[in-house]
């Protein structure tokens, strides 16, 4: 294809989609050119997304001790009076080795990396507007879309990215709010909602609906809840947001009915869209919805145009790192006839809130609704030996298993660790197995594994019919399995 086009394929976006299928199309051998607007490679995931959120989240967990209080009491500090520049120094760090890794990848794998702003002059050409103000056409076969998202930023909302600012803004602050108002409790604000209560800002988060994070089993977000109201975090469920005021340089948000919410700082987090208006779409036969997504086939990422694939948040749900990595490189199979790798069909959610929520499969609700059978496993965090000795006061996990069956359906975690240890639940299902192996495998031992293992029993423990034990009046588990830790749970 070398003869024809400049590459055989280009990619718009260095994020994880496009860094990803990159990568994999180059070890086919093909030659790959990528395209960012971005004065550095990386994408929303690096510079203001992903690595920079969970950044600062590590941040402040360390610095205010927050692993700890549950010993030291809610006073305890690793360092009093952090800074903004405390948060700054070790972001820079972080996303300065996070470029550089980027680069070696693509210099090891040659794929040449351009910056500047894309956008199609036909399905094959493409034109790349530098920085300088100079422009090129380049051609490719093959043309990957993983231009990914940018805030949403409604007209009525008087951004000026100091004291009203959007999840872009947020890591660029120059100073640390007393208060803040988040508006809209999804994923993003409820994360940076969190991480600033940890910090000690008052926190109020606005959203139209009347829950937050509605995807997540409705049990658990209620203990999450719980947490972060005992620690004086507002909630207003459904209120829309009407207006901001200035007031003395502080912004207030007026809320539907009249209230008014004061702070020092707004985070408006109300979804975000997709990065599709400089493309020049039309002249590749394509048209995003109104929230600048774009269509494909589920399973190739193949767009209406044959020859031109989109990945990445710019396809929409589910809107993560992990799984854009995995469509970039599903797509970039595909555009080379090579075997399409099958994605497993369930991965996790790790929402990096403080504390930490993950889940897998189906929630109790879903269950519910599929009219399936179900049980449900419960394991408290300072039910284990580990959470005891870490001083954890909260977390639990949730096992779902199917009454006809014994398969585990779903896996649900908060507290701390949740992101990390989801992955024991992720693969018992997508091997199909049963909550039998948690029972009957031995774990490290003190774990917060271990609440696997809790929650099982706990579970079977409900299972299990049970007979009367005659010349003696106890209750007896029908099949007994393991003495001591039926015994422990009981
Ligand atoms: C605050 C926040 C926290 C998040 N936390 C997590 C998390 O913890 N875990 C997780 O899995 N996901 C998380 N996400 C989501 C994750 O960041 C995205 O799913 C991921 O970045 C999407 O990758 P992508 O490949 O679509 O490209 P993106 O990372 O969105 O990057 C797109 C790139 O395309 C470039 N571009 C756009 N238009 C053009 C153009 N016309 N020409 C040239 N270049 C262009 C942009 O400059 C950008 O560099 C978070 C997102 C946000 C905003
Ligand atoms: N840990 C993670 O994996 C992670 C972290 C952050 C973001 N992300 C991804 O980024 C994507 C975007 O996150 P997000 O939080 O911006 O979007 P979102 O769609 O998850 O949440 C937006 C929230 O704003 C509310 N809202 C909508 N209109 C509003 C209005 N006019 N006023 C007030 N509130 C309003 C919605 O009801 C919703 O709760 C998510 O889909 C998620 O997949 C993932």
């Amino acid at each position: 294809m070398a003869d024809i086009y400049d590459y055989d394929l280009v990619v718009i976006g260095s994020g994880p989609s496009g860094k990803r299928a990159a990568v994999q199309a180059a070890k086919f051998g093909r030659s790959v050119l990528i395209v960012d607007k971005g004065a550095q490679v990386g994408g929303v995931s690096v510079h203001t997304g992903t690595i920079p959120s969970k950044t600062l989240r590590e941040t402040v967990l360390n610095l205010t001790g927050w692993r700890e209080r549950g010993f030291y009491g809610l006073a305890y500090r690793v360092k009093h009076d952090i800074s903004v520049a405390d948060l700054h120094v070790r972001l820079e760090k972080t996303l300065e080795y996070e470029v550089n890794v980027l680069e070696h990848q693509f210099v090891r794998n040659q794929v040449t990396v351009q910056q500047g702003l894309a956008r199609f002059v036909d399905p094959h050409q493409i034109e790349v507007l530098t920085g300088a103000g100079e422009s090129h056409v380049v051609s490719a076969d093959k043309v990957i879309i993983a231009v990914g998202t940018k805030p949403h930023r409604p007209s009525h909302i008087p951004f000026d990215d100091k004291v009203v600012i959007d999840s872009d803004g947020i890591t660029r602050i120059e100073r640390l709010p007393r208060s803040l108002t988040v508006v809209g409790g999804g994923v993003i604000g409820i994360e940076y909602a969190t991480i600033f209560s940890a910090l000690d800002v008052r926190v109020t988060i606005v959203e139209p609906r009347e829950t937050i994070l509605d995807f997540v089993d409705r049990e658990l977000v209620a203990d999450f809840m719980h947490q972060l109201r005992d620690r004086g975090v507002n909630f207003r469920l459904g209120t829309q947001l009407e207006s901001i005021q200035f007031e003395l340089g502080q912004p207030v948000a007026i809320l539907e009915g009249g209230r008014r919410v004061r702070s020092d700082m707004l985070l408006y987090t109300a979804g975000r869209t997709g990065s599709t208006d400089q493309l020049n779409l039309e002249a590749c036969g394509l048209q995003a919805d109104g929230r600048g997504r774009l269509k494909v086939d589920p399973k190739t990422f193949q767009t209406a145009t044959p020859n031109i694939y989109a990945t990445g948040d710019v396809i929409g749900f589910p809107s993560l790192a992990s799984t854009s990595m995995e469509q970039g490189r599903i797509a970039a199979c595909h555009a080379f006839q090579q075997k399409v790798p099958n994605a497993p069909e369930f991965f996790p959610y790790g929402i990096y809130s403080v504390p930490e929520i993950s889940t897998v499969g189906l929630s109790e609700e879903q269950a519910r609704a599929e009219g399936i059978p179900y049980e449900c496993g419960i394991a408290r965090f300072k039910e284990t030996a580990r959470g005891n000795i870490m001083g954890l006061q909260g977390g639990m996990l949730k096992l779902i298993i199917s009454l006809e069956t014994r398969k585990l359906l779903g896996v649900h975690i908060v507290g701390e660790g949740a992101t990390e240890l989801i992955h024991i639940g992720q693969a018992v299902i997508n091997l199909d197995g049963a909550f039998d192996y948690f029972i009957d495998a031995t774990f490290n031992y003190p774990t917060l594994a271990e609440a696997y293992k809790i929650a099982a029993l706990d579970a079977w423990n409900r299972i299990t019919p049970r007979v009367l034990d005659e010349g003696n009046d106890n209750i007896q588990p029908q099949e007994e399995r393991s003495d001591t830790t039926v015994a422990e749970i009981n």
